[in-house]
């Protein structure tokens, strides 16, 4: 069903290829874990699946369907026929979580009725029928994460990708991740879940296919974390694996380790040890040299017992049989009482330890007071919350002072939304490193191949349309200093001018405006029409006039285009008409308002503030703030300008609509990545192809 072969995959011309010459095949129904260490490109394979990006040598069939030929225009449509799951959630923090799932089926035209029953069912799988009316800040974790596999699944994809759905959750939410994980792939779905979690692959005993450095090391049928002693993956492994950094496991792995696993499986390829590097002329890892004080200091077993024919290496020399990664780990994660598991196979142990109340977080140490009589302010909570948090990280750490992995201590559960967390958009990668290097190669790719002609699909500060979020008493700036001088701020690259029509697309004709399934793409290569199609003929350029006039129209249908997220086709009513946008289905039926009842108050750290520039302070009703806002008319009023100067020193577009905090910064982008994901570029194609009829 899905097959690499001998793909490889650069990111830099001249770096270090991502993938490197790999061939794999999954078949349908498949449930396979991907596993390697950081950076050995779990990530990169799964959205090669998912058609983002393509290799340069080798190639990727879906279902038959070459991915490197398939037209760009069918690429929405087939990333719909595909349920992703990411680490972070990427929920659309301005929708509830029935409109997060029901989402999905609108970008496919699904009609009202049926978004209802097919909606209510999966949250009702998934356990969240009581949550349907809540925002993603309102729910915890692992309650985003099932949100986000019911909004995967809805459609009921042929394929499932998941990039460490449990990579953020405590275990007991992990856990019924994996249940859902496990329904859904019982249900003939094929599922590829790339992870770092140990307990879990060992536990469910799936095939798990393994990624080192880019090359695929290991492929097997029911398989164990560690590749087993003396297999060839595990000489492959050892041979290759000299240098580098131990990798954060889930917490509950290292308590696997530490109370052995009878050294049945190998050290993990992320476990480098200080023989290995000294073998191989290299420095020793610290992590490596912490092994082996600990494995001094403990006596170890492996040290003194000398090999075995269980315990030793294939070339005979004497091997680790405990896991170095729970000897070297240099923090302990206590899970309180009430995030720790209530139920446990008969192989996953009970956390061990306590919860230590000195290591709790505490605002007032760090100077955090609470403003009397107006509440939390959030900025400065976060700031405080932030500070806490890295004072806990401090005294959680091990003598070493180093703390892996702060982020699965109770606080990020205890404050959810309220903290960043790692791997999620709005925690940047470090300022020079690769990764950032790649954010940007990577924005900048998925902007140029969205094509400048095409508008963002969703920006969280223009205004919402009915139905897409909370009503609002009164307009809240996300912070004091953003309200006064938000101009000169960062907009992470993102922002950019709304199109001139000039730009529009080439004419496609025959697009389909029918979304295909999976199913449609089994004939095979029939994409391959792409070099032979008629290529469209080239639109003439309109007059200097007309241009100036469409452009004005673009910018409001642009924003008529948002509120109508369906692309409405014959009979639907005229897109600049006069009528209040309200959101409708293929049908050009409106689509139910779930807000009503919605909760009503602005929480603090709800990063989808209305922009108070977008309201009439006049305005006779503040309740209907955000509705008024929603109107394509005031989209205007509340994107902000960058003035000339700025423009010149490079550091912004003119009339860029700009994200007004950094907490939307990250929402925009996430949004803009989920909802590409999503297949909702189809939208934004349409738009300017209704537009190009209309001329
Ligand atoms: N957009 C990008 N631009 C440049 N390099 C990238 C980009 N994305 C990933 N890489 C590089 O490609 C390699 C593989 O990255 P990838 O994200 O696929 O690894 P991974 O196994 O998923 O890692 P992790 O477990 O940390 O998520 C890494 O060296 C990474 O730095």
């Amino acid at each position: 069903m899905i097959r690499f072969e001998h793909v490889t995959r650069r990111y830099e011309p001249d770096g270090r290829p991502a993938l490197d010459d790999v061939t794999v095949e999954f078949n349908r129904g498949d449930f396979v874990f991907l596993i390697g260490a950081s950076g050995s490109g779990k990530s990169t394979l799964l959205r090669m699946i998912l058609r983002e990006g393509l290799p340069q040598r080798g190639k990727v069939t879906v279902a038959g369907q070459n991915l490197g030929l398939m037209l760009e225009r069918r690429v929405p449509d087939y990333r719909r026929s595909i349920g992703m799951v990411f680490q972070d959630f990427r929920l659309l923090p301005d929708k509830t979580v029935f409109d997060n799932v029901a989402f999905a089926m609108r970008v496919i035209g699904a009609r009202r009725t049926q978004i209802r029953e097919r909606v209510t069912e999966v949250l009702e799988r998934v356990g969240l029928e009581d949550l349907a009316r809540r925002y993603p800040h309102e729910i915890s974790g692992g309650e985003q994460q099932r949100a986000a596999i019911a909004r995967a699944i809805v459609n009921e994809p042929a394929i499932v990708l998941a990039d460490e759905p449990t990579g953020n959750l405590d275990p007991r939410a992990s856990d019924e991740v994996m249940k859902i994980l496990r329904w859904i792939n019982a249900s003939g779905t094929t599922v590829i879940m790339a992870t770092h979690d140990r307990v879990i692959v060992d536990r469910m005993r799936r095939r798990v296919v393994q990624l080192h450095d880019g090359a695929l090391v290991r492929d097997d049928e029911r398989g164990t974390y560690d590749p087993p002693r003396g297999s060839q993956a595990w000489t492959v492994l050892r041979e290759r694996e000299s240098s580098g950094a131990l990798r954060v496991q889930d917490p509950r792995a290292h308590d696997l380790g530490e109370q052995g696993d009878g050294g049945a499986t190998a050290p993990g390829p992320e476990a480098p040890t200080a023989d290995a590097a000294r073998a191989a002329g290299r420095d020793v890892p610290v992590a490596a040299e912490a092994v082996e004080h600990a494995a001094r200091a403990q006596g170890s077993a492996s040290a003194e017992e000398g090999p075995t024919a269980e315990h030793s290496a294939p070339d005979g020399t004497a091997a680790d049989t405990a896991s170095p990664q729970s000897l070297a780990e240099p923090v302990r994660v206590r899970w309180p009482e009430h995030l720790r598991p209530q139920q446990h196979g008969p192989d996953v142990p009970e956390p061990v330890g306590g919860f230590d109340g000195s290591e709790m977080p505490n605002l007032a140490r760090d100077g955090y007071t609470e403003p009397e009589g107006e509440g939390a302010d959030p900025e400065r909570l976060r700031d405080a919350l932030r500070q806490a948090v890295s004072s806990h990280v401090q005294m959680s750490a091990g003598p070493d002072g180093v703390a892996e992995h702060p982020h699965e201590s109770w606080f990020t559960h205890a404050a959810p939304g309220l903290v960043d967390r790692p791997g999620s958009a709005a925690t940047p990668a470090a300022p020079g490193s690769a990764k950032a290097r790649g954010d940007e190669i990577e924005d900048e790719r998925l902007r140029t191949q969205s094509g400048d002609d095409e508008p963002p699909v969703h920006d969280p500060d223009l205004p919402l349309t009915r139905g897409q979020g909370p009503r609002r008493r009164a307009p809240v700036p996300a912070s004091p200093a953003e309200a006064e001088a938000p101009a000169d701020r960062d907009d992470g690259g993102l922002a950019r001018p709304l199109p001139a029509v000039t730009a529009a697309t080439p004419a496609e004709p025959g697009a389909a405006d029918v979304p295909e399934v999976l199913e449609d793409l089994a004939e095979p290569d029939r994409e391959s029409e792409s070099s032979d199609a008629p290529q469209p003929e080239p639109q003439p350029e309109p007059p200097p006039e007309q241009v100036r006039e469409l452009d004005s129209e673009a910018e409001s249908e642009h924003s008529s285009a948002r509120s109508a997220p369906l692309e409405a086709e014959e009979g639907e009513p005229p897109i600049l008409d006069d009528r209040p946008p309200r959101p409708v289905d293929v049908d050009g039926e409106e689509v139910e308002d779930l807000t009503e009842g919605a909760p009503t108050q602005v929480h603090p750290g709800a990063p989808d503030s209305v922009d108070p520039d977008s309201v009439d302070p006049d305005s006779p009703d503040q309740d209907s703030a955000g509705e008024s806002a929603a109107s394509g008319r005031s989209a205007s009023s509340s994107v902000e300008t960058v003035d000339a100067d700025s423009v010149e020193a490079g550091e912004a577009s003119p009339q860029v609509p700009r994200p007004r905090s950094s907490a939307s910064q990250s929402t925009y982008a996430d949004t803009r990545r989920t909802a590409e994901q999503l297949g909702v570029t189809g939208e934004r194609r349409s738009f300017w192809r209704r537009l190009r009829r209309r001329r």
